[in-house]
Protein backbone atom coordinates (compact mmCIF):
# COMPACT_ATOMS: atom_id res chain seq x y z
CA UNK A 1 0.00 0.00 0.00
CA UNK A 2 1.08 3.65 -1.03
CA UNK A 3 0.48 6.70 2.06
CA UNK A 4 1.42 10.05 2.19
CA UNK A 5 0.19 12.99 4.13
CA UNK A 6 0.59 16.16 2.05
CA UNK A 7 4.12 16.20 0.68
CA UNK A 8 5.35 13.46 2.95
CA UNK A 9 5.65 9.64 1.74
CA UNK A 10 5.12 7.38 4.92
CA UNK A 11 4.69 4.07 2.60
CA UNK A 12 5.85 3.66 -0.93
CA UNK A 13 4.68 0.28 -1.59
CA UNK A 14 4.72 -1.39 2.16
CA UNK A 15 3.72 -5.18 1.36
CA UNK A 16 3.36 -6.74 5.14
CA UNK A 17 1.96 -10.15 5.93
CA UNK A 18 0.62 -10.93 9.81
CA UNK A 19 -0.14 -14.47 9.84
CA UNK A 20 -1.92 -16.72 12.82
CA UNK A 21 0.59 -16.31 15.72
CA UNK A 22 2.63 -13.44 14.88
CA UNK A 23 3.36 -11.41 17.28
CA UNK A 24 4.84 -8.18 15.31
CA UNK A 25 6.62 -5.19 17.25
CA UNK A 26 6.91 -2.30 14.92
CA UNK A 27 9.94 0.32 15.74
CA UNK A 28 10.71 3.08 14.32
CA UNK A 29 11.91 6.78 15.07
CA UNK A 30 9.45 9.37 16.03
CA UNK A 31 7.48 10.06 12.76
CA UNK A 32 8.63 6.68 11.07
CA UNK A 33 4.28 5.65 11.01
CA UNK A 34 4.02 2.75 13.03
CA UNK A 35 1.10 4.22 14.16
CA UNK A 36 -0.45 4.88 11.07
CA UNK A 37 0.62 1.75 9.92
CA UNK A 38 -1.64 0.22 13.13
CA UNK A 39 -4.33 2.77 12.16
CA UNK A 40 -4.69 1.41 8.82
CA UNK A 41 -4.41 -2.33 10.05
CA UNK A 42 -7.07 -1.25 12.19
CA UNK A 43 -9.68 0.12 9.61
CA UNK A 44 -9.07 3.53 11.31
CA UNK A 45 -7.23 5.22 7.96
CA UNK A 46 -7.55 4.12 4.29
CA UNK A 47 -4.50 4.00 2.30
CA UNK A 48 -4.21 5.93 -1.04
CA UNK A 49 -3.49 3.20 -2.87
CA UNK A 50 -3.76 -0.45 -2.31
CA UNK A 51 -5.47 -2.59 0.27
CA UNK A 52 -5.54 -3.71 3.46
CA UNK A 53 -7.73 -7.85 3.63
CA UNK A 54 -8.20 -9.14 6.64
CA UNK A 55 -8.54 -12.84 6.57
CA UNK A 56 -12.47 -14.18 7.28
CA UNK A 57 -12.28 -15.06 10.61
CA UNK A 58 -10.35 -12.63 11.92
CA UNK A 59 -11.80 -10.85 14.55
CA UNK A 60 -9.80 -7.84 15.84
CA UNK A 61 -9.33 -5.91 19.21
CA UNK A 62 -7.70 -2.37 18.24
CA UNK A 63 -6.37 -0.06 21.37
CA UNK A 64 -5.57 3.00 20.37
CA UNK A 65 -5.08 6.14 22.47
CA UNK A 66 -7.85 8.12 21.06
CA UNK A 67 -10.09 5.63 22.61
CA UNK A 68 -9.17 6.79 26.54
CA UNK A 69 -10.75 10.00 25.12
CA UNK A 70 -13.83 8.50 23.70
CA UNK A 71 -14.87 6.94 27.27
CA UNK A 72 -18.08 9.66 28.26
CA UNK A 73 -17.70 11.11 31.16
CA UNK A 74 -20.63 11.05 33.01
CA UNK A 75 -21.18 7.36 32.98
CA UNK A 76 -19.37 4.74 35.62
CA UNK A 77 -17.03 2.23 34.65
CA UNK A 78 -19.79 -0.46 35.63
CA UNK A 79 -22.24 1.56 33.18
CA UNK A 80 -19.62 2.25 30.20
CA UNK A 81 -19.07 -1.61 30.35
CA UNK A 82 -23.24 -2.38 30.33
CA UNK A 83 -23.27 0.37 27.55
CA UNK A 84 -20.65 -1.81 25.96
CA UNK A 85 -22.42 -5.12 26.16
CA UNK A 86 -25.83 -4.58 27.11
CA UNK A 87 -26.50 -8.28 26.86
CA UNK A 88 -23.86 -9.21 29.82
CA UNK A 89 -25.03 -9.79 33.13
CA UNK A 90 -23.91 -7.66 36.07
CA UNK A 91 -22.23 -10.41 37.31
CA UNK A 92 -19.72 -10.95 34.65
CA UNK A 93 -19.01 -7.26 34.09
CA UNK A 94 -18.10 -6.75 37.88
CA UNK A 95 -15.98 -9.75 37.44
CA UNK A 96 -14.33 -7.98 34.23
CA UNK A 97 -13.88 -4.94 35.74
CA UNK A 98 -12.48 -6.99 38.98
CA UNK A 99 -9.39 -9.01 36.37
CA UNK A 100 -8.82 -5.44 35.57
CA UNK A 101 -8.36 -3.73 38.93
CA UNK A 102 -11.36 -2.24 39.69
CA UNK A 103 -11.99 -3.32 42.79
CA UNK A 104 -15.24 -2.44 45.11
CA UNK A 105 -17.04 0.95 45.04
CA UNK A 106 -14.39 1.84 42.17
CA UNK A 107 -16.81 0.67 39.14
CA UNK A 108 -18.94 3.59 40.58
CA UNK A 109 -16.20 6.08 39.88
CA UNK A 110 -16.98 8.49 36.42
CA UNK A 111 -15.26 7.75 33.70
CA UNK A 112 -14.08 11.79 33.73
CA UNK A 113 -12.84 11.27 37.34
CA UNK A 114 -10.68 8.21 36.62
CA UNK A 115 -6.98 8.58 36.07
CA UNK A 116 -4.93 7.86 33.00
CA UNK A 117 -3.80 4.45 34.06
CA UNK A 118 -7.70 3.66 34.92
CA UNK A 119 -8.92 4.97 31.86
CA UNK A 120 -6.30 2.49 29.35
CA UNK A 121 -7.19 -0.23 31.86
CA UNK A 122 -11.06 0.19 31.03
CA UNK A 123 -10.65 -0.04 27.30
CA UNK A 124 -8.67 -3.02 28.13
CA UNK A 125 -11.72 -4.36 29.41
CA UNK A 126 -13.61 -3.96 27.28
CA UNK A 127 -11.44 -4.93 24.14
CA UNK A 128 -10.56 -8.43 25.94
CA UNK A 129 -14.19 -9.27 27.38
CA UNK A 130 -15.17 -10.51 23.77
CA UNK A 131 -12.03 -12.45 23.29
CA UNK A 132 -9.89 -11.02 19.65
CA UNK A 133 -7.50 -13.13 17.66
CA UNK A 134 -6.13 -10.22 16.35
CA UNK A 135 -4.52 -7.79 18.49
CA UNK A 136 -2.98 -4.22 17.75
CA UNK A 137 -1.94 -2.56 20.25
CA UNK A 138 -0.61 1.47 20.10
CA UNK A 139 1.29 2.04 23.50
CA UNK A 140 -0.82 -0.65 25.80
CA UNK A 141 1.40 0.61 28.69
CA UNK A 142 1.90 4.03 28.66
CA UNK A 143 -0.47 5.01 31.47
CA UNK A 144 -0.14 2.04 33.39
CA UNK A 145 1.53 1.21 36.77
CA UNK A 146 4.39 -1.20 36.88
CA UNK A 147 1.47 -3.76 38.51
CA UNK A 148 -0.77 -3.40 35.97
CA UNK A 149 1.76 -3.48 33.02
CA UNK A 150 2.76 -6.94 34.48
CA UNK A 151 -0.64 -8.10 34.66
CA UNK A 152 -0.75 -7.21 30.86
CA UNK A 153 2.27 -8.62 29.97
CA UNK A 154 0.82 -12.16 31.99
CA UNK A 155 -1.74 -11.85 30.33
CA UNK A 156 -0.79 -11.42 26.84
CA UNK A 157 1.91 -13.70 26.98
CA UNK A 158 -1.17 -16.44 27.06
CA UNK A 159 -3.37 -14.68 24.44
CA UNK A 160 -2.88 -17.60 21.45
CA UNK A 161 -3.84 -14.94 18.75
CA UNK A 162 -1.45 -12.56 16.72
CA UNK A 163 -0.61 -9.13 17.58
CA UNK A 164 1.15 -6.22 16.52
CA UNK A 165 1.89 -3.51 18.66
CA UNK A 166 4.09 -0.39 19.18
CA UNK A 167 5.25 0.02 22.30
CA UNK A 168 8.52 1.70 24.09
CA UNK A 169 8.62 -1.08 27.14
CA UNK A 170 11.48 -3.23 26.84
CA UNK A 171 9.94 -5.60 29.04
CA UNK A 172 7.20 -5.47 27.02
CA UNK A 173 8.72 -5.81 23.76
CA UNK A 174 10.80 -8.66 24.76
CA UNK A 175 8.15 -10.73 26.50
CA UNK A 176 5.98 -10.73 24.01
CA UNK A 177 7.01 -10.31 20.25
CA UNK A 178 8.48 -12.91 18.23
CA UNK A 179 8.71 -10.60 14.91
CA UNK A 180 10.11 -7.87 14.61
CA UNK A 181 8.94 -4.83 11.74
CA UNK A 182 11.68 -1.63 11.53
CA UNK A 183 9.81 1.25 9.51
CA UNK A 184 13.54 2.94 8.54
CA UNK A 185 13.55 5.72 5.95
CA UNK A 186 15.09 2.74 3.35
CA UNK A 187 11.81 0.85 3.92
CA UNK A 188 10.65 -1.51 5.96
CA UNK A 189 13.59 -4.22 7.46
CA UNK A 190 11.40 -7.73 8.95
CA UNK A 191 13.20 -9.56 11.02
CA UNK A 192 12.27 -13.34 11.60
CA UNK A 193 12.82 -13.61 15.90
CA UNK A 194 11.78 -11.54 19.00
CA UNK A 195 12.80 -8.58 20.17
CA UNK A 196 15.52 -10.14 22.24
CA UNK A 197 17.05 -11.78 19.78
CA UNK A 198 17.07 -8.70 17.42
CA UNK A 199 19.06 -6.86 20.07
CA UNK A 200 21.62 -9.25 20.64
CA UNK A 201 22.06 -9.41 16.92
CA UNK A 202 22.02 -5.67 15.92
CA UNK A 203 22.91 -4.85 18.70
CA UNK A 204 20.53 -1.91 18.37
CA UNK A 205 18.06 -0.86 20.78
CA UNK A 206 14.21 0.35 19.73
CA UNK A 207 14.14 3.98 19.13
CA UNK A 208 12.80 5.89 21.88
CA UNK A 209 12.91 2.99 24.45
CA UNK A 210 11.55 4.84 27.59
CA UNK A 211 12.64 1.90 30.38
N1 LIG B 1 -3.68 12.88 9.94
C1 LIG B 1 -2.45 13.30 9.63
N2 LIG B 1 -2.26 14.37 8.82
C2 LIG B 1 -1.03 14.79 8.50
N3 LIG B 1 0.10 14.22 8.91
C3 LIG B 1 -0.01 13.15 9.71
C4 LIG B 1 -1.29 12.65 10.11
N4 LIG B 1 -1.08 11.57 10.91
C5 LIG B 1 0.25 11.42 11.00
N5 LIG B 1 0.90 12.37 10.28
C6 LIG B 1 2.36 12.49 10.12
O1 LIG B 1 2.83 11.29 9.56
C7 LIG B 1 4.06 10.88 10.15
C8 LIG B 1 3.90 9.48 10.74
O2 LIG B 1 3.04 9.56 11.87
P1 LIG B 1 2.84 8.35 12.88
O3 LIG B 1 1.95 8.84 13.99
O4 LIG B 1 2.42 7.15 12.14
O5 LIG B 1 4.33 8.14 13.42
P2 LIG B 1 4.90 7.23 14.58
O6 LIG B 1 6.00 6.42 14.00
O7 LIG B 1 3.79 6.50 15.25
O8 LIG B 1 5.51 8.34 15.54
P3 LIG B 1 5.70 8.43 17.15
O9 LIG B 1 6.80 7.50 17.53
O10 LIG B 1 6.11 9.87 17.33
O11 LIG B 1 4.37 8.12 17.77
C9 LIG B 1 4.39 11.97 11.17
O12 LIG B 1 5.29 12.87 10.57
C10 LIG B 1 3.06 12.62 11.45
O13 LIG B 1 3.22 13.98 11.81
Amino acid sequence: MHKRYGERTIYDGLDFQVRRRERWCVMGINGAGKSTLLKLIAGASEPDSGTVTRGPSVKMGYFAQHAMELLEAERTVLQSLEDSFPQAGQAALRALAGCFGFSGDEIEKKCRVLSGGEKARLVMAKMLFDPPNFLVLDEPTNHLDIATKQMLVEALSRFEGAMLFVSHDRHFLAALSNRVLELTPEGPHLYGGGYTEYVERTGQEAPGLRT
